[in-house]
């Protein structure tokens, strides 16, 4: 058997502690009343009638280990993140437990999430959200995971991929973008047609949405030179065109890191000039990328923004402080790139964590110098 999202797990701490007969007695009939409510007994334990009780379901070991008073059994009810089966719901495929952000994220770090579901249209990105709110499921939506730092204990909520990732010219120099297409893809076909604007995205390994969320820039360019409109869904399921007028961008920062009601972005439509030389230009901004950047490695890009007002990147700073390949557990500094954390395989977010506080403290000690973070930490719960 598998739990539904309504079915709740009892852990009961009964072999960790001593407790009475008349504690087992408590946890029995709290087990009988679970049942009736669809709950069920997570933990095997020594008492044999609960352990004959808890043989009607499957006994797995806790992910969570149980606390306990000494006086009385203490049950602990807990939405289970693990072991459920997939559902379907409103048509779409969701999946209990199983999907481990570590397959999401160009870092290869994190855990499983309690819910996972991917979209490829906006609306089915419109009935996860339903879905999430309607359950009370936290959710996140991810493009291509290139800038996020997930936990080893993965992520207690709802993990929404998004693959809207349709490609329409509207007219020549106009593309209206799936948020969820390939900002490298999207540079490379803007340039191969003769337009510039993107020509920086080729070798970015994010989405479009990621892109414009996060203002994604290099080599002098910038998403949001070349935006002219977004279309977002707001969490209460409105759909929304923002024209570029109404936005605010600089750098690394956009107006949607601070929409409340934000739950995604949809589509970006893009007005971008004709240049001759796009496709040249694109291609020798890709070869100084291969050449300044470990892009086969394991990494997130850029662990730090550049510190504004200083002069000097944030690399440059890292390699300065003499960190440049500095390695901690199975997170490294790479030698190519000192802002590029590489996971050298195996690396687990405690690793990159104390990787990146580390070189913080190190800068600031030396040059005085406050690194604020690029990368988006997901917190577990
Ligand atoms: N210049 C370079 O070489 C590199 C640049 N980057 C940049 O990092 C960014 C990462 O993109 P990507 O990998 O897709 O992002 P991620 O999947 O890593 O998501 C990062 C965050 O962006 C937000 N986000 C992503 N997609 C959407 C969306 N459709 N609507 C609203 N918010 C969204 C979410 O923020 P929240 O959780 O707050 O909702 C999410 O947590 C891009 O800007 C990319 O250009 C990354 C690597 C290298
Ligand atoms: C990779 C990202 O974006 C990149 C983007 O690709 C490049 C190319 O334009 O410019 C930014 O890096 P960056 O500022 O480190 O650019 P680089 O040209 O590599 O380096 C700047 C300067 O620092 C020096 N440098 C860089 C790395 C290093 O280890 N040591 C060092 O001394 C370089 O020699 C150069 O003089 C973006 N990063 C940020 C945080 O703004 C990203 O956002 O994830």
């Amino acid at each position: 058997m598998g739990f539904t999202s309504k079915m709740f797990v009892v852990s009961s701490p009964i072999s960790d502690v001593k407790t009475s007969n008349h504690d087992y007695k408590t946890l029995f009939k709290t087990a009988r009343q679970c049942q009736q409510h669809q709950m069920v007994v997570l933990r095997r334990n020594k008492h044999p009638q609960i352990s004959l009780y808890a043989s009607h379901y499957h006994i797995m070991k806790p992910r969570h280990k149980a606390t306990t008073t000494t006086t009385t059994t203490t049950c602990i009810l807990k939405e289970e993140r693990d072991s459920s089966p997939s559902f379907t719901s409103c048509g779409l495929k969701f999946i209990r437990g199983k999907k481990l952000l570590s397959e999401l994220s160009t870092w290869r770090i994190g855990g499983p999430c309690n819910y996972f579901v991917q979209v490829s249209d906006r609306t089915q990105l419109l009935s996860a959200i339903r879905y999430c709110r309607e359950h009370s499921i936290r959710f996140l939506i991810i493009g291509k995971g290139s800038n996020c730092l997930f936990d080893d204990s993965g992520f207690d909520g709802c993990i929404i991929l998004n693959r809207i990732d349709f490609f329409e010219e509207v007219k020549s120099g106009i593309y209206r973008v799936g948020s969820g297409y390939p900002f490298n893809q999207l540079g490379v076909r803007c340039s191969n047609d003769g337009f510039t604007g993107l020509e920086f995205a080729s070798g970015v390994p994010g989405s479009v949405g990621g892109g414009a969320y996060m203002n994604a820039g290099a080599n002098g360019q910038e998403i949001s030179d070349v935006i002219s409109s977004v279309e977002i869904l707001q969490t209460d399921g409105r759909l929304e065109t923002i024209n570029q007028n109404d936005l605010a961008f600089s750098y690394r920062k956009s107006s949607f890191q601070d929409m409340e009601d934000l739950a995604a972005i949809v589509a970006v439509t893009f007005k971008i000039k004709p240049f001759p030389l796009a496709r040249e230009q694109q291609k020798a901004y890709l070869t100084k990328r291969r050449l300044s950047q470990p892009l086969g490695e394991r990494s997130a890009g850029s662990v730090f923004k550049n510190p504004e007002g200083v002069g000097v990147s944030a690399g440059e700073l890292i390699e300065k402080a003499g960190l440049k390949g500095f390695r901690l557990g199975n997170a490294k500094i790479s030698e190519v790139h000192a802002n590029f954390f590489i996971n050298c395989g195996g690396s687990t977010s405690k690793d990159m964590i104390e990787l990146i506080n580390l070189v913080k403290e190190k800068v600031k000690d030396k040059f005085n110098v406050e690194l604020i973070e690029e990368i988006q930490y997901v917190s577990p719960i």
